[in-house]
């Protein structure tokens, strides 16, 4: 152990080559950081470093190859000793990479007491996955999946020493099944290779089971679900890639590995879709009725057209401007202390999420679930070319900001939007704005409701007896007969529900606090972060 002049410990300390010169490396115990340091006074281009214990991959012992040990002093060396540290390396926009950094000694002990040094402080790191089960669908998006496992995360997950058992998926609900059957303790964690419908098969997987092994009746929509301590992680392989996006802040395979392997963990709220006491389904990112549910269910039929579908049928449901009659029940989120206008998004290690959570809880331990029944219910009937409920603000690639930018990961709350009837201009407008900064809130047509459960019924299920719902029923995505070109639809929407069809009109929601947790750390402030790693700030730290 070293001390330093201020009377701070350090680990070790040590002058190591790097490169051809000498640096002073260190090991920081109490920050929780690896620096390595040009001891020569700085100058521009100078290269000081430093990388917090959590983001080290993996050290290595390294073998110096005859041209490594042919540079600089090293060369009069008999027989150099070296390792290797990998680590994460922040770049733009959310981005992570694997880099690495070998150190070279003379000295064999105080080469091998760093390697000691690090490992320990690797295995000390209990949030990290050992043993995962990976599920691979290997017709995801553009059908990279399996090629993107295989070049780019397994060798990840090796170095890091990190086993898996993989599935490649050879039908759909193979992995939810699969992991109905699975001895589910054996693992730290369970790995998605897909979009967003992959992603909520694992996760109908995991938290089916964990209901199961509990003895709770998934079909009781009021049901206290039980948490789910198993963490997802997805590596994005699919065509919208919403929850990886949102949770991130990029969809990309190696930060992904990346977030997995260092052990991140993000809770994540999730909605119960129930229809006359019978489960349907869960929903994380969007559930949407209207506009996002017919893309969604014209897209099916193009799925050999990629994720370029989702433009193709947007463009068409856009153009067939199709709106829909019903009546909305909501409970307004209460124990939330944001609102779907703020200006503020949630970002790691989000305030609001932890403050909402907690007020929940103790709400709950003074009155009880059932007492949350009888809280007020606000009623809106209505012409509605969308009605979407988010549990995340929805970004992907094609909307960086998302359906409700200021939505929270953990809250237990829900943005219920809704989009009004209204000319083809306006409505796109609205979805003009999803793509750039202006407000999508900011119009006479929208509202938008932060809620904590909610129910729909469409007008046509409302007037079940009427004659006008039996020519729906039979002639199911016909026009209006009185007004052809008035677009109002006599059939119903469906419901798009993270990316898969759920054709019931009438659905009970309801949003369950923080029910599960990801390989994630929530988007982080962009360029704060970056300024941390900046050359001057190092020098404070040494
Ligand atoms: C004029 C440009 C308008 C761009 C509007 C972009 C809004 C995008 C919002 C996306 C919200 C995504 C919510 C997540 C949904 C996913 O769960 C789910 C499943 O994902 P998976 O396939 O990876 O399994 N994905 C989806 O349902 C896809 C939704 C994508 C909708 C794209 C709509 C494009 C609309 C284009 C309209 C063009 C009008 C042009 C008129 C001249
Ligand atoms: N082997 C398979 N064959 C066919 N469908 C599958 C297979 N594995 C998973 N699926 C299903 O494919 C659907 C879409 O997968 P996803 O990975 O989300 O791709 P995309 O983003 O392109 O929609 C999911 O609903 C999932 O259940
Ligand atoms: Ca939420």
């Amino acid at each position: 152990m070293e001390q330093l002049p201020g009377g701070r410990r350090l680990r070790l300390a040590s002058s190591l080559g790097l490169g051809q010169r000498c640096w002073e490396v260190t090991l920081d115990d109490e920050r929780g950081l690896l620096a390595w340091r040009d001891p020569r006074p700085p100058r521009r281009g100078a290269d000081n470093c430093f990388v917090p214990t959590s983001e080290i991959i993996a050290v290595e012992e390294t073998e110096l190859n005859k041209k490594q040990r042919s540079i600089g002093k090293w060369q009069k060396m008999a027989k150099p000793h070296a390792f290797t540290v990998y680590y994460v390396k922040k770049a733009r926009n959310h981005r992570w990479r694997c880099r690495d950094v070998t150190f070279w000694c003379a000295d064999e002990i105080l080469c091998n007491q760093w390697i000691q040094a690090l490992k320990e402080l690797l295995e000390m790191q209990t949030c990290r996955p050992k043993q995962l089960l990976v599920y691979i669908n290997p017709y995801g998006g553009k059908r990279q999946g399996k090629r993107i496992y295989e070049q780019k995360v397994a060798p990840l997950f090796s170095l890091a020493s990190i086993s898996t058992d993989v599935v490649v998926t050879e039908h759909a609900n193979h992995a939810k099944d699969n992991l109905f059957e699975v001895n589910i303790n054996k693992y730290d964690g369970v790995v998605c290779v897909g979009g967003d419908g992959m992603f909520s098969e694992v996760m109908h997987g995991l938290i089916g089971r964990m209901q199961k092994d509990s003895g709770i009746d998934q079909n009781n929509p009021k049901a206290p679900l039980v948490q789910c301590n198993i963490r997802i992680g997805i590596i994005p392989a699919g065509s919208t890639d919403c929850v990886c996006y949102s949770t991130v802040g990029i969809s990309d395979p190696v930060t992904s590995a990346l977030h997995i392997i260092i052990g991140d963990c993000q809770p994540l709220d999730v909605s119960s879709v129930h229809q006359n006491n019978t489960f349907l389904k869960y929903a994380v990112s969007l559930l949407g009725y209207g506009f996002y549910g017919d893309v969604l269910k014209d897209s099916e039929k193009k799925r050999w057209m990629g994720p370029m579908r989702y433009d193709y049928s947007g463009f068409k449901t856009f153009l067939s401007h199709h709106y829909y009659e019903g009546t909305i029940s909501f409970q307004p989120a209460k124990h939330t202390l944001g609102s779907p206008r703020d200006k503020d998004s949630c970002r790691t290690g989000c305030y609001i999420c932890k403050e909402s959570e907690r007020q929940l809880a103790e709400q709950r331990k003074k009155c009880g679930f059932k007492h949350e029944d009888e809280e007020e219910w606000k009623v809106i009937k209505g012409k509605f070319l969308a009605i979407n409920v988010v549990n995340m603000c929805c970004a992907c690639p094609r909307s960086p900001k998302g359906l409700s930018p200021a939505a929270h990961l953990a809250d237990g709350s829900a943005d219920l939007i809704l989009v009004r009837k209204c000319s083809r201009f306006d409505f796109l407008r609205y979805l003009v704005r999803h793509t750039n900064k202006d407000d999508q809130f900011d119009f006479s047509f929208v509202d938008v409701y932060r809620v904590k459960s909610f129910q729909f019924t469409s007008k046509l299920s409302e007037d079940n007896e009427s004659s006008v719902t039996d020519i729906g029923k039979k002639h199911f995505g016909q026009f209006c007969r009185d007004h052809p070109a008035c677009c109002c639809n006599i059939a119903n929407s469906t419901w798009n529900c993270d990316g898969e069809t759920l054709d019931s009109s009438a659905i009970e929601v309801r949003v369950h606090c923080q029910l599960m947790k990801l390989f994630a750390r929530g988007i982080e402030e962009n360029c704060k972060d970056e300024a941390a790693y900046s050359h001057s700030s190092v020098e404070q730290l040494l």
